[in-house]
């Protein structure tokens, strides 16, 4: 053991410098731009305008502030927070009846510590949510437990898993309960555009009514399927695989209050509490193809391919669900944040920015963008200079950066190492991220840090990761080195740059990493707006 840990010290402080080395050559090879243009897909959003025309009626005392779209975790928290401060806020939710989906259901503490800067940690409460105190994994029947690093907080704060339709519920009770947020069910059909400038949107109630609102700021949390980002970002989206949910009842996990994730083939399967007595079961199909649930070939798979794999304690109540038929899918979105900074208009949550939800990172990215804003609106009463607001905001983009860069390169790259394969380098690279985390201390403390979103910081991850692949070839080489091993080692190391360096690369190397030379990380409030 001593030995393992000695080769991981090593693999830590090499991957470091070898890391500091690169990044640094690397910026300084290339300037990255960052364009402080204001880009509008006039193309895209002009069609929104022409139809604004006098038939359709304008919503009744707008003297809105902001208009949310989408009153899902992120437009629900948004409207919470703003509302708070003072702002007029109109939400507009295409369905505000508790949603019932397999989304979003664990929270990590670092989104719960988010939550109580917010001032919404008892939207938690009364929901029957779970406490999650971090992780079991498990691999081949070995299996190793991780403690989120909760040391040094107070005892409330952990992760929390619930029913994704409760938590949002509370969110939007919460909000609507400010005098100056009205809530209102409706489906945002287009952006109202004028010259370049987001000045609201039009929308639909459920009788087929139409409606126009305005604003001087209009955010757009309308949710991974957005149909509203199109003109304000450069959506890349990635489908790497689906997850297809079921709930288990009637028994425990093996490690009570902790999320299980299993290194299954062909990729991981998760368990988690939803409830004093659920466990939610997501197991991940890679790929664009599902079984179909349909036809039964969905069951027969989960029965033969995904339960010889769940832990034993687990597999008659797995059986059962598969049996009782509640199969539900998701697929699992991925897409860097590239927006086009428009007046008058912004994207948040998964509209926004996505990520593999294996890490269940989702939440905790919204709600620390969400704070992230807050604090950069509250020094300005008034919004209606568009685009000194619009110039204003674009240290937003950089300001996020440390944790969501962190928490989205953590997702892509933990699936990507997680996945089960035929190549024995990235066979060599998964056995060795389960046992640098087995190590425990700082081995497993550091990367769960980062996944909690407890510390999530860009320069731990990549010193982590690179640590997992160099520790991985120290085993290798240490200590008779063969040829063959030593090309395995090689094909490891240059196996698991090829996973983080593109991620990172999408993330932007300069926003990820220097943050502070970034000239928009310095914009300050515009001084005067007219009223
Ligand atoms: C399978 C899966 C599992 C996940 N698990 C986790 C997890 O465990 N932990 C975690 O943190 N994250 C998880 N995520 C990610 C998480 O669900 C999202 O990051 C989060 O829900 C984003 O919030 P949002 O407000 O952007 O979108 P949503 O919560 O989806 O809200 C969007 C809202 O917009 C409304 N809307 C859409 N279009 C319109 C329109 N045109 N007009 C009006 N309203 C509209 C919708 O009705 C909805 O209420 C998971 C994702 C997936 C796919």
């Amino acid at each position: 053991m001593e030995y393992h840990y000695i080769v991981g010290v090593g693999a830590i402080l090499v991957s470091t410098l070898v890391f500091l080395f690169l990044v640094y050559s690397f910026s300084e090879k290339r300037k990255v731009t960052v364009s402080s243009s204001i880009h509008v897909n006039v193309k895209e959003s002009s069609a929104a305008s022409q139809d604004g025309g006098a038939h359709i009626a304008e919503a009744p005392g707008s003297r809105d502030d902001v208009i949310i779209v989408g009153a899902g975790v992120a437009g629900a928290a948004l409207a919470y927070t703003l509302g708070k401060d003072g702002r007029q806020v109109h939400v507009i939710e295409r369905d505000l009846n508790q949603p019932d989906r397999i989304v979003g259901e664990l929270l990590q503490p670092g989104g719960y510590l988010k939550l109580l800067e917010l001032g919404l940690q008892d939207c938690v409460d009364k929901i029957d949510a779970q406490q999650v105190f971090g992780y079991a994994l498990y691999k081949d029947g070995k299996n190793t437990k991780l403690s989120y690093p909760l040391e040094s907080f107070d005892s409330d704060v952990s992760g929390r898993s619930f029913h994704n339709g409760r938590f949002i519920q509370r969110m939007r009770e919460k909000a609507s309960s400010l005098p100056n947020v009205k809530l209102e069910q409706g489906t945002v059909t287009s952006l109202l555009e004028e010259n370049g400038t987001i000045k609201g949107v039009h929308y639909k109630t459920k009788s087929g009514q139409e409606f126009t609102a305005k604003a001087p700021l209009t955010i757009v949390c309308d949710g991974c399927f957005s149909n509203l980002r199109r003109s304000l970002c450069n959506p890349k989206v990635e489908v790497p695989s689906h997850f297809v949910g079921l709930v288990l009842e009637n028994c425990n996990l093996p490690y009570a209050n902790h999320g299980h994730v299993i290194l299954g083939d062909p990729s991981p399967i998760l368990f988690y509490p939803i409830s004093s007595t659920e466990i939610r079961c997501l197991v991940d199909v890679p790929g664009q193809k599902l079984p179909s649930v349909g036809n039964g070939e969905m069951a027969h798979y989960l029965k033969t391919v995904v339960a010889p794999q769940v832990p034993p304690e687990l597999y008659n109540s797995f059986i059962a669900a598969v049996d009782k038929g509640n199969i539900r899918t998701m697929p699992n979105r991925s897409m860097p944040a590239s927006p086009y900074p428009t007046p008058g208009a912004l994207l948040m949550g998964d509209a926004f920015n996505m990520r593999h939800p294996l890490t269940g990172g989702g939440m905790t990215v919204a709600l620390s963008d969400i704070v992230v804003l807050r604090d950069l609106l509250k020094p300005l009463r008034d919004l209606h200079d568009a685009s000194a607001l619009c110039n204003y905001l674009e240290s937003f983009y950089t300001l996020r950066k440390p944790v969501a860069s962190t928490i989205n390169t953590l997702a892509g790259a933990l699936y990507k190492v997680f996945c089960a394969s035929p190549d024995p380098a990235r066979k060599e690279m998964r056995q060795a991220c389960f046992d640098y985390l087995s190590l425990g201390g700082v081995f497993s403390n550091g990367p769960i840090a980062l996944l909690s979103g407890l510390n999530p910081r860009p320069l731990s991850l990549v010193a982590h990761f690179f640590a997992v692949a160099i520790y991985g070839v120290g085993r290798l080489l240490i200590p008779f080195p063969s040829p063959k091993r030593i090309w395995i080692g090689a094909r490891l190391i240059s196996g698991a740059s090829g996973i983080i360096f593109p991620i990172i690369k999408a993330e932007g190397v300069r926003q990820m990493f220097f943050p502070a030379t970034v000239p928009a990380y310095y914009r300050t409030p515009p001084i005067h707006s007219h009223h």
